[in-house]
């Protein structure tokens, strides 16, 4: 440490031997870049000149874009972005579903409902960035500005397919599960987003718990060299109501009461599911007692979140550490759950 110390005499313009690149985070010094050796024994004497702080050769340096992905690829948390077609097609007879608006609205913009203009406001960069551009009609308002959001780990456009959702955004988790690993999926955004359209999907396009229990089975029956595993299946609701405590409800057990003790679901039942109809049929019924617990509370202002797990036992191929893996899905849906029954035509 002594030989770093400067001497006394040295003056204070003298440049540092290493040059700190400040991130957040992580925070750590690299070595200068520049090739030139810098002086640092002696002294410098007015005729030499003192080198430049080598702040271009920094800021050239070029950070290897495969390096960005990959950290995406790695990252345990990853956050997806949907964005809903601005037009969805109808059974013959049924109006085009008008979403909820869930933007705080003044006269002014309720004055624009009027003249209905279809606009796109959110548009697509990349594959990890999109920008928002509020409408036209709140263009001259102070507070709206467009802005960019970015580092999302996909961003799905208008016209993908629930296939296309599945391949990048569940199958990973799903393998990951098959191999011992748990994992989790939590659709969230406001009201009429298309939470519900990708968790549960329609008969014609089923959605991610559909795709992901087919795949689940296929793997548990289709390969013969895996060891025996058991299938566990379990639905349960958590329900906010205004003005009342959150409530728990086992959806496979006649909707009974059931409570989180330390982390654990005290009372919730689990059934054992031997192939993709016996599960669906299982959370289809699960649905309707959703529907049934809903309309019974009665209460508009409230909002539910569904909870699936597939839980898988095996007698011995997952990591030492443990024979059991649990996959969560969680559906957080709005106010309107009842008018939702009609959704889940594939299960
Ligand atoms: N990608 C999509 N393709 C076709 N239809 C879609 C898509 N996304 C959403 N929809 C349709 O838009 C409507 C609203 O979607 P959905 O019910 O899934 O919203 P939500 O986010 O679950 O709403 P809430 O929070 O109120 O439960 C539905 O009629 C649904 O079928």
């Amino acid at each position: 440490m002594d030989e770093l110390k400067s001497p006394p005499s040295r003056p204070p313009s003298r440049p540092p031997s290493t040059v700190t690149v400040r991130r957040n985070p992580p925070r750590r010094a690299r070595p200068t870049p520049s090739q030139a050796p810098i002086p640092i024994s002696l002294p410098p004497t007015p005729s030499q000149t003192i080198p430049s702080f080598p702040i271009d050769d920094i800021l050239s340096i070029e950070i290897p874009e495969n390096n960005i992905v990959k950290n995406i690829e790695n990252e345990n948390l990853k956050v997806f972005l949907r964005i809903r077609p601005r037009s969805i097609s109808q059974p013959q007879g049924k109006k085009e579903g008008v979403a909820k608006n869930v933007w705080p609205q003044s006269k002014q913009i309720a004055k624009s409902k009027v003249k209905k203009v279809s606009e796109v406001c959110l548009k697509e960069n990349d594959e990890h960035s999109v920008t928002l551009c509020p409408p036209q009609s709140m263009q001259d308002q102070k507070r709206s500005k467009t802005e960019v959001y970015e580092g999302f780990s996909y961003v799905f456009s208008a016209d993908s397919s629930q296939d296309d959702v599945f391949d990048k955004m569940v199958n990973p988790i799903v393998e990951d599960f098959m191999k011992g690993k748990s994992g989790m999926l939590a659709a969230l955004g406001p009201s009429g987003s298309g939470k519900t359209h990708t968790i549960f999907g329609t008969g014609r396009q089923p959605g991610m718990i559909p795709l992901a229990l087919h795949k689940i089975f296929l793997g548990t029956n289709g390969n013969g060299a895996q060891s025996p595993r058991t299938l566990y299946l379990s639905m349960f609701e958590i329900c906010s109501e205004r003005g009342r405590t959150e409530r728990m409800i086992d959806l496979f057990n006649d909707g009974v009461d059931i409570c989180l003790q330390q982390s654990t679901i005290k009372g919730l039942h689990e059934s054992v599911v031997c192939d993709v109809q016996q599960a669906e049929a299982l959370i289809a019924e699960g649905m309707l007692k959703r529907a049934t617990a809903m309309t019974n509370s009665n209460n508009q202002s409230s909002r539910s979140q569904c909870i699936i797990n597939v839980r898988c036992e095996t007698c011995g191929d997952f990591d030492a550490s443990s024979n059991s893996a649990l996959l969560t899905i969680v559906d957080l849906a709005g106010a309107e759950r009842e008018k939702k029954t009609g959704n889940h035509k594939s299960l």
